[in-house]
């Protein structure tokens, strides 16, 4: 995709994951990997109301170099475009159930949502680092996620919400969309001795569409 294809999928995405409550107030921040650099949205902007032309551009070496200042976040995208040579984008939402998840697991834990249905596996994979707590913006945060996320395509920050890599934009909102929808049933089931999908289905899922 052209840089433009992609600045208008950005909004078009944006808007969509804010319409259905992925997103509220300016929370959350999207970018997306290009040849020279990187894309990323403005840091104050809803993700309901971004504008083609205003989002934020970084060159290779994630400086500013044009459109409206960049998310506050730069670090934590940097620490997962950076640990995923394969990710083409990064979505960092604080969609409520996967923020809870969030709240509820200590952080070093790896699995905090059970595999329960198969394209949590397929869009998330096997694991789920949970990350201490950082301020958001914090510069401390990156190296933990990069860390965390050389083994997984998502990470959880605790007490704040995931951050989800996928090989194109629409991968990663996919797989932020699916792990928000998991942590939902995972909270929904959370005591009732839910059946899960067993090691060998997560193998075989990962193996055919890992
Ligand atoms: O989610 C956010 C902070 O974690 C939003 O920050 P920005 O508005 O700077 O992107
Ligand atoms: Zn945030």
């Amino acid at each position: 995709m052209t840089e433009s294809e992609l600045r208008d999928l950005l909004c078009e995405l944006g808007a969509s994951l804010f319409a259905r409550g992925y997103s509220v107030g300016s929370a959350g921040n999207i970018s997306v990997r290009l040849p020279d650099g990187y894309l990323m949205t403005p840091t104050n902007s809803s993700l309901g109301r971004l504008k083609a032309d205003r989002i934020s551009k970084l060159d290779a070496g994630w400086n500013h170099v044009g459109g409206d200042k960049p998310s506050k976040e730069v670090f934590m995208h940097r620490a997962v475009l950076t640990a995923r040579p394969e990710a083409g984008a990064v979505v960092h939402l604080h969609s409520t159930c996967a923020t809870a998840i969030g709240c509820l697991a200590a952080p070093g834990d790896a699995m905090p949502i059970p595999p329960l249905t198969p394209y949590f596996v397929m869009r998330v994979g096997r694991t789920l680092p949970i990350i201490p707590y950082y301020r958001p913006g914090d510069a401390a945060m990156e190296n933990d996620i990069h860390q965390a996320a050389k083994g997984a395509r998502a990470v959880l920050l605790a007490n704040h919400g995931p951050v989800v890599s996928g090989k194109s934009l629409i991968d990663a909102v996919y797989a932020a969309e699916e792990l928000e929808e998991s942590a939902k049933l995972a909270l929904m089931l959370r005591g009732q001795n839910a059946r899960e999908l067993t090691p060998a289905q997560v193998d075989d899922l990962l193996s055919t569409f890992g």
